[in-house]
């Protein structure tokens, strides 16, 4: 759908410079997605995999971070295995809906309500970020980190549209429960993609 270089704003590499693919297509439909222009796998252009590591190599990034959409939707053997080639590392975001292809360098596991996730990327997320949208998702997203890996990053990320609402309850519920860190996105503050 896109790429641009910019900094990851969420998550455990959150300020660090990043280059982003972002993939069309998503069955998920979660109702604050912020990227709903990205569901329809067929209003953008088919880029060639060579071509978009090539793009993220002429960077200077580090890192090239592999989100949509749904990038699970598709198999990313050859498009990890390109970008690897260049000696840059990859990185995902993803719900985790569908087995995970490829060679991954970090995972960004963030569960939805909206489409259980495949039960085989539990062992896979270095990274665990529950999007808080009301008060009920703590418990959900629990559930979720005593499946994941005990080296799994845990972090709970407020919905952009209930930020005011919820990040005082996040603030409160990362003191009492410091496995958990706040995660942002500081991207949006600073006005950057
Ligand atoms: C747009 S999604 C694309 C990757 C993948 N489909 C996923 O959901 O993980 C990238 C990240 O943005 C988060 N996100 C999407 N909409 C959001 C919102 N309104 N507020 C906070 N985080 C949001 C997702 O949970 C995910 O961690
Ligand atoms: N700067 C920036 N950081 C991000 N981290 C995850 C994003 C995503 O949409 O996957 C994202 C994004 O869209 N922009
Ligand atoms: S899974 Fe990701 S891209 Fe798909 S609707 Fe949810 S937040 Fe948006
Ligand atoms: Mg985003």
């Amino acid at each position: 759908m896109e790429d641009f270089y910019t900094i990851q704003g969420e998550g455990y590499y959150q300020g660090s410079a990043a280059y982003f693919l972002r993939l069309g297509g998503c069955d998920v439909g979660c109702v604050w997605c912020d990227v709903k222009e990205s569901w329809d796998a067929l209003a953008h252009p088919l880029v060639n995999v060579k071509e978009m590591a090539s793009r993220v190599k002429a960077s200077g990034t580090p890192i090239a971070v592999i989100t949509g959409g749904e990038p699970v939707m598709y198999d990313l053997t050859a498009l990890t295995k390109a970008i690897k080639d260049t000696g840059v590392r990859t990185h995902i975001e993803t719900s985790g809906v569908y087995p995970l292809t490829g060679t991954w360098d970090w995972v960004c596991f963030s569960p939805k309500k909206f489409k259980n996730p495949d039960p085989t990327i539990f062992d896979k997320a270095d990274e665990l970020k529950v999007i808080i949208y009301n008060k009920s998702d703590f418990s959900w997203a629990e559930g979720f980190a005593s499946k994941v890996r005990s080296s799994c990053q845990l972090y709970l990320q407020p919905e952009w549209s209930k930020e005011k609402e919820m990040l005082p309850l996040i603030i409160d519920y990362v003191k009492a429960h410091p496995q958990w860190q706040v995660s942002l996105q500081v991207h949006k503050y600073m006005n950057i993609p």
